[in-house]
């Protein structure tokens, strides 16, 4: 990558967008809690890259940028990028959002662009890495409900529901200080077959895996499965995490820079 004028005072953090209708408009979206998050938890300035599906060459754009971030979504991944069985019926997918993710995961990882990514996004990095998703995450023995309740008060749904127990020697322990820390969980789908190359980072009591990295990435690499972004600045945990990705995309600006 060629030397970038040092006109731009903030890291350029991409967003994949959701591709959804509004009435008979296709829109590509991001929430704004991903947004905020980037600009009062990291510091960026965020912005959205277009998922148009096949055809347009999206991790092109990364050449421009110092950072990305792969948000949540309603929608699940495709379960024929995993060899999974068909979704149930009535279930949400958004096949346009799965080419941007697709494309944008081994591109970024090439270029070491730092990445975070977070629940839909945290299961694209394990698919993208080999891994596959189970479905419907509350139906193995013994687990944990880790879905929302649909009905409750969208304060209740982001609000605390379980612990994660940080991986001794790991970043998160490293970043935060901390050997747990009480999430929010809103998913149905979660990891079954762990990527190649992805290191745990956390797990939930019930054993799923609900962080990592991966070890051999050259930049800053993490996922999670709950959601940091949501009220970012009041959780001492989110700003470890929404600080350190800013801090490492401020570092590959810099390094940018310097040509
Ligand atoms: N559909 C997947 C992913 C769940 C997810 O990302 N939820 C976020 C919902 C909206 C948001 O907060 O952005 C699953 O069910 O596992």
């Amino acid at each position: 990558m060629g030397p970038r004028p040092l006109s731009s005072p903030r890291p350029l953090v991409g967003v994949v967008a959701d591709r959804r209708m509004v009435g008979p408009h296709p829109f590509h979206m991001a929430g704004e809690k991903y947004l905020a998050a980037l600009v009062d938890g990291a510091g960026v300035d965020p912005v959205v890259l277009p998922s148009f599906g096949e055809g347009f060459e999206v991790a092109g754009l990364l050449e421009r940028l110092d950072g990305l971030l792969l948000t949540g979504s309603p929608s699940n991944v495709a379960p024929a990028r995993y060899d999974g069985p068909s979704s149930a019926p009535g279930t949400l997918h958004d096949p346009e959002r799965d080419v941007a993710a697709f494309d944008l995961v081994p591109a970024a990882l090439k270029m070491g662009l730092p990445l975070l990514a977070i629940c839909r996004g945290f299961q694209e990095l394990n698919v993208a890495m080999g891994g596959s998703l189970h479905q419907a995450v509350h139906e193995r023995p013994g687990a944990l409900v880790h879905h929302e309740d649909y009905d409750a008060p969208v304060e209740v749904q982001y609000g605390p529901a379980h612990e994660v127990s940080f991986v001794e020697g790991g970043l998160l322990r490293e970043l935060t200080g901390q050997a747990t820390a009480t999430v929010n969980s809103l998913h149905s789908q979660g990891v079954d077959r762990l990527g190649q190359g992805l290191r745990v980072e956390a797990l939930a009591p019930d054993g799923l895996v609900e962080a990592f990295v991966v070890a051999d990435a050259p930049g800053f690499t993490l996922g999670v499965q709950w959601h940091p972004e949501w009220k970012v600045t009041a959780s001492t945990v989110s700003m470890a995490l929404f600080g350190a990705f800013g801090d490492a995309c401020r570092a590959f600006s810099e390094q940018v820079h310097k040509g």
